[in-house]
């Protein structure tokens, strides 16, 4: 019951560490048995009045003796019982962190950030006490029943057996609230990393709860997950309560057994006083280890819920990852690509479907579409942040899925529109992604971005950021990210919509910085992905996606030629900006 093979296979020393704790309470208890026997001898010969000096002198040896050897188990046992928990920290942690990274950024598919936290944290220190605690007592609650019955058995055959018997009701107490508990227990997880998702998407969103004044319908709705895991957590305690008060009645309720019969055997001359009080005064232990594994039960009910969603974390399907490094060329073929994402009721959304597309070596180019259509999902399968795509993709004649994930981050920048910039200074913050970059080359990718002349009259490269670099401006920050990775020296790079969201002046300086990357270096690979069609026109060739596959292809002009879907496009935006800016001077 409750021995969980593939939790204990998972951290194999633990095996060790709980014979040893087993070991240690035997050799208590059965010191315990020593003292006890010998004192009840003792007492049996006062009563008979036939002891003597030296039965004296041997009593206290014997007693000396069992008690410093029982200070002593407990102590081991207890050191035991830590080195086991310990071990299941050591080991499951970095396991759980581990595959964590092997999944990379698609964990989000199989279980929530707040759910990881709590398991990997929680979760895992309550298998401690399954470990540590549980395991030990559940071989030490078998073997002590049947060591006292071998001692007991040839003081009084019938005490012994009455005792041994009732032994068995307590795990049949434990079985039958097993099922019950089962279930509570998984609802009591389900609502605790519940609330805890809730807690952290709204410390999350906080500010812009504030703008909407929607933090006091956010309060309720916490409130109400805070009181639905108060409730659960109460019904659980009870449920524990009550199991503990059934295996108290259970437990000594048999002990008064036990004791009532040796009695009745003393009274009648069956055994004599020594054999009587032996009876006595060991009863108890014949149940109080299993007592003690019903009250772990319950902490390693608790620990071995939190195992569940470990293993369901362990057993996520891992993305294959290559090893090979980056090929000498970088020009990227796309063919028959298809990509779904996991959606929450396990269906799959197909977002990608069919795309096929050549980007040459050294070449600008531009991937349009309305919004949604799955730019940004091919970017990041670009990136090998998606790995589990069907089709094909090459880089340089490899195929993408053979590149080691370490080569392709080196050699694929992606620029977002929210790139994080870090607390701290400029210099630093360029430093990242070329740490041995002279002063000159950082000066010269500002002054690519335009941004050089600001920071001169802040201070320089020592000029300091707030947290998310919040005392700059979207443009500025913007700029300061593209400064950053045209320092990185990639092969490939991927902006996404980095130019969305600033200013006009910001926009042009961006676009400007980009175009000249993909103009001045021929071995730059440079895709840019843009929702403003007047931003990428000057592209060797512009890709309009749409449901999932690649309408059309070609530059500015032959697109518009084409009369088709980019012309449409373009026509619809040439329309809304001139609109704009009529509106503007008016
Ligand atoms: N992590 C995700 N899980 C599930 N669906 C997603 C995820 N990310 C994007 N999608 C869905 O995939 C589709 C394509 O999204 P994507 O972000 O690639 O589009 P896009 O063309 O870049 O859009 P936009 O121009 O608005 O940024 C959308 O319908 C979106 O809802």
């Amino acid at each position: 019951m409750m021995i969980n093979k593939r939790l204990i296979g998972l951290v194999p020393e633990s095996r060790r560490f709980v014979a040893q704790n087993v070991a240690f309470q035997w050799v208590s208890l059965v010191a315990n048995i020593c003292l006890i026997s010998v004192v009840c001898r003792m007492l049996g010969s006062i009563f008979e009045h036939s002891a003597s000096t030296g039965d004296f002198v041997l009593t206290a040896g014997v007693a000396l003796a069992a008690i410093a050897v029982r200070a002593l188990c407990t102590t081991s046992a207890a050191k035991a019982s830590f080195r086991a928990a310990r071990s299941v920290k050591q080991r499951l942690r970095p396991i759980i962190y581990e595959k964590l990274l092997r999944l990379g950024p698609s964990y989000r598919e199989h279980a929530l950030t707040s759910e990881v936290v709590q398991v990997s944290v929680e979760g895992v220190d309550q298998l401690e006490t399954y470990f540590g605690s549980y395991l030990p007592q559940l071989f030490y609650a078998l073997l002590a029943p049947l060591t006292l019955f071998v001692v007991l058995a040839p003081v009084s055959l019938v005490a012994a057996v009455v005792l041994l018997v009732c032994v068995p009701l307590i795990p049949l107490a434990i079985a039958a609230v097993q099922t019950w508990a089962k279930r509570l227990l998984s609802k009591y997880w389900g609502s605790y990393t519940a609330l805890g998702d809730t807690f952290l998407e709204n410390l999350q969103g906080l500010t812009t709860l504030k703008i909407y004044a929607a933090d006091e319908m956010k309060q309720r709705e916490m409130n109400e997950r805070a009181e639905e895991f108060r409730r659960i957590t109460m019904r659980v305690l009870v449920m524990q309560l009550n199991s503990i008060a059934i295996m108290d009645i259970v437990a000594y309720g048999g002990a008064a057994a036990g004791i009532a019969v040796s009695l009745f055997q003393f009274q009648a001359g069956a055994i004599d006083l020594a054999g009587c009080l032996m009876i006595m005064l060991l009863a108890a232990d014949y149940f109080l280890p299993m007592r003690q594994l019903g009250s772990f039960f319950h902490i390693a009910m608790n620990g071995m819920a939190a195992s569940d969603k470990i293993f369901r974390l362990l057993d996520a399907e891992e993305p294959a990852v290559g090893s090979l490094p980056f090929p000498t060329r970088s020009d990227i073929r796309i063919s028959g690509l298809g990509f779904a994402y996991q959606g929450d009721d396990a269906a799959r959304k197909a977002v990608l479907t069919n795309v096929n597309l050549a980007i040459p070596e050294g070449s600008f180019t531009a991937i349009v579409g309305e919004s949604g259509c799955g730019k940004s999902t091919l970017a990041s399968v670009l990136m090998g942040r998606n790995r589990a795509y069907t089709g094909s993709i090459t880089i340089g004649g490899t195929k993408l899925s053979e590149l080691g994930p370490s080569a392709l981050m080196r050699q694929v920048t992606y620029v977002g529109h929210q790139s994080y910039l870090f607390r701290g200074t400029v210099r630093e913050n360029l430093l990242a992604a070329k740490p041995n970059a002279t002063d000159e080359e950082l000066w010269r990718a500002l002054e690519t971005t335009q941004l050089a002349g600001y920071l001169r009259s802040e201070q320089g490269l020592e000029t300091r950021l707030a947290e998310q670099a919040s005392n700059l401006s979207g443009g500025q920050r913007q700029r300061l990210a593209l400064a950053r990775a045209l320092l990185h020296d990639a092969r490939i790079y991927i902006f996404d919509e980095a130019a969305s969201n600033v200013d006009v002046e910001s926009e042009d300086a961006i676009m400007a910085a980009i175009e000249g990357l993909a103009r001045s270096q021929a071995d730059k690979t440079v895709i840019v992905i843009s929702h403003r069609l007047a931003n990428v026109t000057g592209a060797d060739q512009i890709a309009v996606l749409s449901h999932g596959s690649v309408k059309e292809t070609g530059t500015h002009a032959e697109l518009v030629a084409r009369k088709d879907a980019y012309a449409a496009l373009w026509t619809a935006q040439q329309e809304l900006e001139n609109l704009g800016c009529e509106e503007a001077t008016r």
